[in-house]
């Protein structure tokens, strides 16, 4: 049997949609977490890593680095790619999507938020956070409604599925109020979350006390 072994920091950050990915699909996989209130245990570990960051994937004794390459590695091999490569394109291009409104609009506002960096809160919600909220949020209710299928694409659940939901998620753990108006999206996140085959996982992870200021939900 295969053997799949994640390893990412004991946070959720971009590793929690393979992980959710994974118990999804009820595939086994060990879920190796590098604590980050350790920086020197990182720092020793960081070196034997292929790009010096995480998340990484070991299957069959190789390590494949990059979370998207490792969430869409998975997809292709149990069939959350989409249904044809036009499907596949479309994934690609919205998971490219999210990860463009998530570093040039809402890291600066979500890393002040999250204590990561010093900033003026209430100014960067109001004059950035806000207006990038309403453009990219509409854009994926938009998507949505055009798919019709309560995924992103019409064929049904694919791997960008996951990575959208979490992501919205951490927005929501700190943000709620930013989702008024966009029932559409926290409807998606609940049809993620509600798979009986992830509830495991999600009572354990909401039991579990995350550090560096995560909140459950
Ligand atoms: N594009 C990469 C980004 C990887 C990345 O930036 N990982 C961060 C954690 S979210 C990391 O390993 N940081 C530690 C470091 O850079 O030393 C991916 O999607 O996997």
């Amino acid at each position: 049997m295969v053997v799949y072994k994640l390893t990412y920091f004991n946070l959720r950050g971009i590793a929690e949609a393979i992980r959710l990915m994974f118990h999804y699909l009820e595939v086994p996989f060990e879920d190796i977490r590098i604590d980050s209130t350790d920086p020197e245990k990182w720092e020793k570990f960081k070196p034997t890593t292929p790009q010096g960051k995480l998340p990484l994937l070991e299957v069959d004794g190789v390590v494949i680095p990059q979370s998207y390459a490792i969430a869409r590695f998975i997809a292709k091999r149990y069939n959350l790619a989409g249904k044809d490569d036009i499907e596949a394109a479309q994934i690609d291009a919205l998971a490219d999507f999210l990860r463009d409104m998530q570093y040039e609009y809402f890291s600066p506002y979500m890393f002040v938020v999250q204590g990561y960096d010093e900033g003026d809160k209430d100014k960067l919600r109001e004059e950035s956070f806000l207006p990038a909220v309403k453009q990219n949020f509409t854009y994926l209710v938009k998507t949505l409604k055009a798919a019709n299928s309560g995924f992103y694409m019409s064929s049904g659940i694919t791997w960008v599925d996951f990575v959208i939901s979490q992501y919205l998620n951490l927005i929501r753990r700190y943000d709620k109020e930013c989702f008024e108006g966009y029932p559409e999206l926290i409807e998606h996140i609940e049809r993620i979350h509600g798979f009986p085959q992830l509830q495991d996982y999600l009572e354990k992870r909401n039991s579990v006390l995350f550090h560096m200021g995560e909140q459950a939900s």
